[in-house]
């Protein structure tokens, strides 16, 4: 997969750009300010219907302008077909189109357009609550099988019709959806062990690249009293689920934890390290599934690799070269990746004041 060709329109300062990218590395690169982060934010819209900067898509359309479009042109199977992809928000309503056809689901773009972001607030990956983690796991476990997001659906659908009951102080009928539940938590439990073991050993070597010998782990927490298991763990709860309002084992509650050297990551590693886990922990996962599906992400990497040294930069572009991913990647200075010339497949892009150009 890679994205051949893309049309923005009223992206931020951008009010209209088309560029052909190269299906290796693309260099974004101009001025503060200029909008090398809007182009990125332009194909993440693309490929997610939504920002990575903020909640309210309306904040991205141009302040002189009521709507914004992004369309590309995706190749796919190593070029043999092709899918015309297109996002349009009209200042209320979002509207995606895929092959021409409108109103198309979410999940049939992310699967179009697979994206793997890293950028500043990467790093809260393995600094925050949970949640973000369990995005992590479900990215990567929703692009290698369609299976997931559907077993992920019913048991969301279990989910909600239980916490209405409970909501309600309807427990006669509670039964039904705790079946539920663990039958599709328990297949997504199931999907997501399965991915993070497969994870593991591509995490390990990534960090070996980068951060040295250390000895990596990763522990999943399946979100329920692991000793009682999951249906017991649900029946046990009812009280504490009534008195809250709302169901608290489940794999909507799940977790995995980062160890290096047996000790909890986060708890120890320097600030720096912990970046460098991230961008390992991502790059494992573009890794995984372009060893499944030849060259299917496209990696966006913003304003991440100002704080790693040149070695690191320069590895860093390596190991994407030889992951043969499209990368779009953006640089206050072209000096920033050193000497780019002995690279296949690349492409730079000049950004000045939301015009861009070839260079
Ligand atoms: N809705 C909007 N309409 C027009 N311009 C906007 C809008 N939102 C932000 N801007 C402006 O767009 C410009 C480009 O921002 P962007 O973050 O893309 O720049 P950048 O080149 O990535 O900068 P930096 O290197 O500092 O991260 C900024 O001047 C910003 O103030």
């Amino acid at each position: 997969m890679s994205l051949q060709k893309l049309d923005i329109f009223n992206v931020r300062n951008i009010r209209q750009a088309s560029l052909q990218p190269s299906p290796g590395l693309n260099l974004i690169y101009g001025a503060n300010a200029s909008g090398k982060s809007s182009v990125l934010e332009a194909i993440f819209i693309l490929g997610r219907a939504r920002s990575f900067r903020t909640t309210h898509i309306k904040q991205v359309v141009n302040f002189d302008r009521n709507d914004l479009i992004v369309s590309g042109k995706v190749l796919q199977q190593g070029g043999r077909s092709s899918c015309q992809l297109g996002v349009q928000f009209d200042g209320k309503v979002s509207e995606i189109r895929i092959q021409q056809l409108p109103n198309q689901p979410r999940h049939l773009l992310a699967y179009a357009l697979p994206i793997q972001l890293i950028e500043p607030k990467s790093y809260r990956l393995l600094d925050t609550g949970p949640q973000i983690r369990r995005e992590f796991i479900d990215w990567g476990t929703f692009n290698e099988n369609e299976q997931f997001l559907l077993a992920w659906r019913q048991y969301k659908t279990a989910l909600n019709q239980r916490n209405a009951l409970i909501k309600l102080k309807q427990t006669h009928s509670i039964q039904v959806w705790n079946n539920e539940m663990v039958n599709y938590g328990t297949i997504v439990d199931q999907y997501r062990r399965a991915y993070l073991q497969r994870l593991e050993p591509v995490f390990q070597e990534f960090v070996s690249r980068f951060l040295g010998c250390e000895t990596v782990q990763f522990d999943y927490l399946s979100g329920w009293d692991s000793g009682k298991g999951f249906r017991q763990s649900l029946d046990d709860d009812l009280d504490r689920d009534l008195r809250y309002k709302m169901t608290h084992s489940g794999p909507h509650r799940a977790d995995f934890i980062v160890s290096v050297n047996n000790r909890l990551a986060k708890d120890f590693v320097s600030r720096g390290q912990l970046k460098l886990l991230v961008l390992c922990l991502k790059l494992a996962q573009v890794q995984l599934l372009s060893t499944h599906q030849s060259n299917n992400v496209c990696v966006l990497i913003d304003d991440f690799t100002a704080e790693l040294d040149t070695t690191k930069r320069a590895l860093l572009i390596e190991y994407l070269q030889a992951m043969d991913v499209q990368v779009f990647i953006t640089a206050t200075e072209l000096s920033e990746y050193g000497d780019l010339s002995k690279l296949n497949n690349y492409k730079m892009f000049h950004v000045e004041h939301g015009e861009i150009k070839q260079a």
